[in-house]
This record gives structure tokens, C-alpha cells and sequence, in this order.
């Protein structure tokens, strides 16, 4: 039995975190089986670049179809340069092999955004686990780094990543900082394709993202020995929507929960994003999309590294579910973009905070 299954006599259930709280999903077997996915759909993104606004529509038919139906999808041909998506890769092996000290300096507990380093166990999706066996290093929108040439104002003056400064760590921002361009203008693009996949105008989000919270976590996963470890507990991202480059192994760590409570293997594939929709954007169609459960277990002997991007709007912008995916008479919340995620946050940092011991509902996790 997995860390995070459980079982009575007549019914097995899956246990996961989903919208900041615990969760479940019963098994769901033979007859009592529904109508669920049973694969990662794989989407070819070379239409994302043409002129041809039927074929970026084309594109987006089969996109709205995977978030609808699925929530994650592989997106090939994404046109993102390979060679330095492989330098990047290279550059995780190398800081995290770096010694601890000079990992520690940027240590996240530092900052109130848990941006910098996160060290193994620390993260803890999944309260009967001893913690993720993952370390890491998180970064994300900072208008005080000129790399993002963003607009200092009284709210974005203040510094919220985290660098290191050991000579040895150097090479660590300008790598990070080449992916992260990369994936920026690769999730605008991206976005234009979700708006014509909600049949809204391409660029409705436009104005709501022109300055938008990103975050990249760069993360390291050993092997796994023992059975009730958990790279990174079951849990849905918190963000609108999730870019991830997953190293080759032969063992397929990632996994995704389908209807029926069965783990579904997302296999990495050679210059590969694996895409998912998260909770924000799931509540900004009205439930439409699914923000999947999902999760990593290490297995098969091999180090892992991935680098997921995460992108959400502007964090003054002011969202609700859109227009035509509003159910006649219900009543519709609004949301400011920051405060949403900061919320989220909170309930990791508290409860980080508040665990001295390792039974805490969850620290900081997945976005
Ligand atoms: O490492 C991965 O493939 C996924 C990581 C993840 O789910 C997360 O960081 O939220
Ligand atoms: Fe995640």
C-alpha cells in the first residue's frame, strides 16, 4: 500500500491535497469503473507559431479537449531551444551537488515567499510520509532583478528571490535566468491558445498578464529506496497553469490521478513539456478545466531532476470565473490575482511553521 492509500474491508481510497486541503478519491474498480483517462494526451505545438489563426484554432481545440477531459497534456514540438533547455538540465546536476553550505546560504525558510533553496524533507505533501525526498530551489517574479526588467512600485520594491554568492554557485542565476525567458514568452504564447480554447478572443488575457507571477522550482529527486517515501506528495498546483521539463528515466516518477483513483505513469519524452492546468484557472472556468492530482515517486535507481514553470497573472488583476461558463443564478466571486496566491502560500508557511514534527497538513508544496 502506497503512503498515500488507505483501505477499509470493502473500499480503497486515495489521499491527496487539493485547493490548500486534504482530500480523497475512492478506487473505483470493475463495474463501479467510470468513463476516465487512462494516458496523457500528446499535443503538436508547431501550430502555436503559425500566422494562420485557424491553425493556432485547430491547436486549441485539441488543448481546451485535454484540460476539459484530462488536465495535463504533453506538448511537443514546443519550439523551445534544446540545446539550452539540455545546458539548463546540466546546471541543476551541478548546483545540487554543490556542498550544503553554499546551497543553505539561500536557504527559503529566509524569505516569506520560500524563495531560495528548500532542503530535503522539508517539503511535506503528505502528513504519513517523513516529508518529500526532494531538494530545491524556487524563484519567481522580482522586479528588484534587472533580468525581468519589470516596473518597480511601492508593492514590488522590496527583494523576494534569493541568489547565492558563493563563487562556486555563480553560474546558478544566469542559467536559471536563460530557462526562465524562455518559458515566459513560451506561457504568453501558450495563453493565447487557452483563451481560444475557452472560445474567447486570444488575447482576453492579455491585459491581466503583463506583468504575471512566475515562478520556476528547480528541483532534484533522488532515488527512492524505501516504499513509503514520496518525491513530492499527491497534491494539484495552486498557479493558473504549469510548464514542466522532466529529466530521462527510465522509470516514469511522475504520475497523475485519473477519475477512477488509478495513478496514470507520465513518461518523460525526449524535449517534452508536460503541461497541466492548476486551481486558479480551473475556477476561473467555472470547474471546466480539471486542475489534476498528481505526484512523484522516484523509483528505479536513477537521479531525477525537473523544472517546473508556473505562471498566474498580474497580481493586482482582479479575475472571476469568465462570462459564458457562468451557471444562470449562482453567485460569482472575485479574486485579486496576490492575494489568492498568498493565501495559498500561508497555509503552507503556517503550517510548516506550526509542525515541529512532522504531522503538520502541509508545508510548502506544490503551486
Ligand atoms: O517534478 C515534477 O515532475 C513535478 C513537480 C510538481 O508537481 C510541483 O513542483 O508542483
Ligand atoms: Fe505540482
Amino acid at each position: 500500500m502506497s503512503a498515500t492509500q488507505t483501505e477499509t474491508a470493502t473500499e480503497s481510497w486515495v489521499h491527496y491535497h487539493d485547493g490548500g486541503k486534504p482530500g480523497r478519491r475512492r478506487v473505483l474498480t470493475g463495474r463501479a469503473a467510470q468513463e476516465t483517462f487512462s494516458e496523457v494526451p500528446k499535443i503538436d505545438f508547431r501550430r502555436i507559431y503559425s500566422e494562420n489563426l485557424e491553425d493556432r484554432r485547430e491547436l486549441a481545440k485539441e488543448v481546451g479537449a485535454a484540460c476539459r477531459n484530462v488536465g495535463f497534456f504533453y506538448a511537443v514540438n514546443h519550439g523551445v531551444d534544446e540545446e539550452m533547455l539540455k545546458d539548463t538540465f546540466g546546471a541543476l546536476e551541478k548546483y545540487f551537488r554543490l556542498p550544503t553550505d553554499v546551497k543553505m546560504e539561500t536557504h527559503n525558510q529566509k524569505t516569506a515567499k520560500f524563495r531560495g533553496y528548500e532542503a530535503f524533507l522539508e517539503g511535506k505533501l503528505d502528513p504519513s510520509t517523513r516529508g518529500d525526498l526532494k531538494e530545491g530551489f524556487l524563484m519567481g517574479e522580482d522586479a528588484t532583478d534587472p533580468e525581468q526588467n519589470r516596473p518597480v512600485t511601492p508593492s514590488t520594491a522590496k527583494p523576494r528571490n534569493q541568489w547565492p554568492t558563493h563563487p562556486a554557485a555563480l553560474f546558478w542565476r544566469p542559467a536559471i535566468y536563460r530557462y526562465y525567458n524562455a518559458m515566459y514568452t513560451f506561457s504568453k504564447r501558450m495563453l493565447h491558445i487557452f483563451a481560444l480554447a475557452l472560445d474567447l478572443p486570444e488575447t482576453h488575457f492579455d491585459s491581466i498578464t503583463t506583468n504575471p507571477m512566475t515562478n520556476i522550482r528547480a528541483v532534484h529527486y533522488p532515488p527512492q529506496e524505501r516504499q513509503s517515501d514520496v518525491g513530492i506528495g499527491a497534491h494539484t498546483d495552486f498557479c493558473w497553469f504549469t510548464l514542466v521539463c522532466q529529466s530521462k528515466t527510465a522509470y516514469p516518477a511522475l504520475e497523475v490521478l485519473n477519475g477512477n483513483g488509478i495513478w496514470i505513469p507520465v513518461h518523460p519524452q525526449p524535449n517534452t513539456f508536460v503541461v497541466n492546468i492548476a486551481d486558479f484557472l480551473k475556477l476561473v472556468t467555472g470547474g471546466t478545466w480539471q486542475s489534476t492530482v498528481h505526484r512523484v515517486r522516484n523509483f528505479g535507481g536513477e537521479e531525477r531532476y525537473s523544472m517546473p514553470f508556473f505562471f498566474s497573472p498580474n497580481e493586482d488583476a482582479k479575475v472571476s470565473v469568465v462570462q459564458h461558463l457562468r451557471k444562470e443564478g449562482e453567485m460569482y466571486d472575485e479574486f485579486v490575482v496576490g492575494e489568492y496566491f498568498q493565501k495559498r502560500l500561508d497555509i503552507d508557511r503556517r503550517t510548516h511553521l506550526d509542525d515541529g514534527n512532522g504531522v503538520g497538513e502541509k508545508r510548502n508544496g506544490g503551486y
